[in-house]
């Protein structure tokens, strides 16, 4: 059983990576590359964009049709690789033709339609679609994801964050009267291909950005249950994300119980690793599917280290890792 899958926002850096994961995957079929109807790369293919998958994946990137419906009434399953808003006017086209939907933007990642009016500046039109979509953490939604038309995979930051802090979280090994704080650094591709000043080469050093205001802290919060402090900052580096998070932990817990934490809940997660001793860094996940977890404990605090790359564990390996749970596949398959 082969599924013909699509690709929208195809030309950007997570829709690049999803062509890579997806023309090595034997049960999806990549049938189709899309960008906007505007767009300067349309009829280019995607190895002139990004030379690495020359004679791997020479797809052409195609405009979309006026007709959307024609496009998804031909397709079993579509990544949606594009801006929020764009996600959100895309998605409902192809969920009425019967279209799984894996979108790897914000839009439906957070059941209150204020929060997009405040975070992401667009009015949500789709209240019911906030409703039915399954948030696309794999390792703690996979239930859900098995049942759902339309995945929200979560956040790159968000993503990190939660796989780090959850398990000692529902273990209530921590003092939540203060607040975890997470304080993660970015490479400049989690800004997108498109070209801006901030994310110019000559630009960028190590600044801290969006602080109190980001999209993300709200994100992680409504999923963690429990509000946090988040500073995201960017780094003068491609890929990856490293997130370094401080917490109180509740009276008298031992480094015993909270490895054994994360045992209970990682031990069949194939894609997140915990470290025995030392801390993860990006150089051990860029490239890969991975997240990476370390920690250090003193005095009743701990520091857990997150590591990921943001455009694979953070976006697209993520999102083709849902699609492998929702059609009972192996959940690494096509990821290495
Ligand atoms: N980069 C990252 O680390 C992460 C990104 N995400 C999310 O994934 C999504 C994609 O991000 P990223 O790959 O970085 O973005 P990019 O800016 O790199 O790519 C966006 C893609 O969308 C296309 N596009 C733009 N407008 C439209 C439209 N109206 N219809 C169809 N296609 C369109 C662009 O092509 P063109 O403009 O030429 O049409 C391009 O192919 C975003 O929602 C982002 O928030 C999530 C986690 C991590
Ligand atoms: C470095 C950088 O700019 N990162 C982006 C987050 C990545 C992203 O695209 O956000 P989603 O995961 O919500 O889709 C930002 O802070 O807006």
């Amino acid at each position: 059983m082969t599924q013909k899958v699509i690709i929208i926002g195809a030309s950007g850096y997570t829709g690049a990576e999803l062509a890579q994961i997806l023309t090595r995957h034997p049960h999806f079929e990549l049938a189709g590359l899309y960008v906007s109807q505007q767009s300067l790369d349309a009829n280019k293919l995607i190895s002139d964009l990004y030379p690495q998958l020359r004679t791997f994946c020479d797809l052409p990137l195609q405009p979309l049709p006026d007709d959307l419906s024609l496009l998804a009434i031909d397709a079993d399953v579509v990544f949606l690789a594009t801006d929020h808003q764009v996600s959100h006017d895309l998605a409902p086209v192809f969920l009425q033709q019967d279209c799984h939907v894996f979108d790897l933007s914000g839009a439906f990642r957070v059941n209150n339609a204020d929060f997009y009016t405040k975070y992401y500046g667009f009015e949500h039109k789709y209240p019911e679609l906030l409703d039915f979509a399954v948030y696309g953490l794999a390792e703690w939604n996979s239930k859900q994801i098995q049942q759902t038309d339309l995945v929200a995979v979560a956040g790159c930051y968000p993503t990190v964050s939660q796989l780090s802090l959850k398990p000692l979280i529902e273990n209530n090994l921590l003092d939540l009267n203060q607040l975890p704080v997470i304080n993660a650094v970015s490479g400049v591709s989690g800004a997108g291909r498109k070209p801006s000043i901030t994310s110019s080469f000559c630009e960028v050093s190590l600044n801290a950005y969006g602080v109190f205001t980001h999209r993300h802290q709200p994100e992680i919060a409504t999923h963690l249950g429990t509000e946090v402090i988040f500073t995201p900052h960017l780094g003068n580096f491609k890929r990856g994300i490293l997130a370094t998070i401080t917490a109180k932990l509740q009276e008298n817990v031992t480094d015993e119980q909270i490895t054994s934490a994360y045992q209970q809940y990682y031990a069949n997660c194939p894609l997140v690793r915990i470290y025995a001793q030392g801390l993860p860094s990006i150089k051990a996940v860029e490239f890969t599917p991975y997240c990476d977890i370390g920690f250090a404990t003193h005095n009743g605090h701990i520091v857990i280290v997150g590591a990921e790359d943001n455009l694979l564990k953070g976006a697209a390996s993520q999102a083709v890792q849902c699609a492998n749970i929702r059609f009972g596949y192996n959940e690494t398959l096509g990821l290495f």
